[in-house]
């Protein structure tokens, strides 16, 4: 398959080896410093599109994609108040496109028992529930994608949570995130149940980057022949 980077960052050079070792050519490595290069790229040599850049390039970036109908994995995060807007663009040039928070199959089986464990813990009020995610020093957004991911699958089953703040002190409506920035810490998160008695917490460690751009790869290979919008579900399939 030709893939091209849109973002060569630290994401972008993992993915690179990853494609690379399944057989895959790289057929543009794009960041600031060579935008001008994107008029080269079209469906004739561009099979798929992985995007991982900054939140504030990303909508740009799916624009361009979009336009030209291209099939387009992307990871950025912090950009999701344009996701509708992107999935028109996407239907209505006979685009595909791929997003997901974290493509990590280890997050993805995270985000299926943080449901689980909401769902027992629903008829227990006595437990408050705080999330926390660190990630290393040079991460642009907070909080982390996954954190909102995970903060949606905890409003989806405790009936008493509305929406999640990024603080730690909060309305009982809310759903604390408490983002820390430590390091080069790949991606942690954290989901804990406190009552007077016990408390219950589960955690999701990565060890490296390599989990996320490996699931970005297999992404792209599965897209590639496909129009329309997905997500982690439509590849591992429902839970
Ligand atoms: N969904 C998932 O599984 C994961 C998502 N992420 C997300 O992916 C994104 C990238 O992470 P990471 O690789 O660590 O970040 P980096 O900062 O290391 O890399 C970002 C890259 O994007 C480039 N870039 C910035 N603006 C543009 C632009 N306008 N056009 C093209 N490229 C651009 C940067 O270029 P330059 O170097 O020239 O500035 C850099 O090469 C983040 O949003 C992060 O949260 C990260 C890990 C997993
Ligand atoms: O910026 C990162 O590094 C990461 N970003 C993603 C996020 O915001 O959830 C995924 C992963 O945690 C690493």
């Amino acid at each position: 398959m030709n893939i091209l980077l849109l973002g060569y960052g630290k994401m972008g050079k993992v993915i690179e080896q990853i494609a690379l070792s399944r057989g895959h050519q790289i057929v543009g490595k794009i960041d600031v410093t060579n935008r001008h290069e994107l008029d080269t790229f079209s469906r004739d040599n561009v099979d798929a599109v992985i995007e991982f850049s900054a939140p504030e390039a990303a909508y740009e970036n799916l624009k361009w994609c979009m336009n030209k109908g291209l099939p387009t994995v992307c990871g950025t995060t912090g950009w999701l108040h344009h996701r509708a807007e992107i999935e028109q663009l996407c239907q209505a040039h006979g685009a595909a496109f791929f997003y997901a928070s974290n493509y990590s199959i280890g997050v993805n089986l995270f985000f299926r028992l943080n449901k689980y464990l909401a769902k027992l813990i629903a008829p227990y009020p006595q437990y408050s529930v705080h999330t926390t995610e660190i990630h290393h020093i040079h991460k642009l957004d907070a909080p982390s994608g996954t954190a909102i991911t995970l903060a949606e699958g905890l409003i989806e089953h405790l009936a008493a949570k509305t929406e999640w703040a990024n603080q730690a002190d909060v309305a009982e409506n809310q759903i604390p995130i408490v983002s820390l920035r430590e390091g080069e810490v790949p991606g942690t998160h954290v989901i804990r149940y406190d009552s007077a008695v016990d408390s219950i917490e589960i955690q999701h460690v990565a060890h490296s980057r390599q989990g996320f751009a490996l699931g970005a790869v297999v992404a792209a290979e599965w897209l590639s022949p496909r129009k329309g919008v997905y997500g982690m579900d439509d590849l591992l399939g429902e839970d």
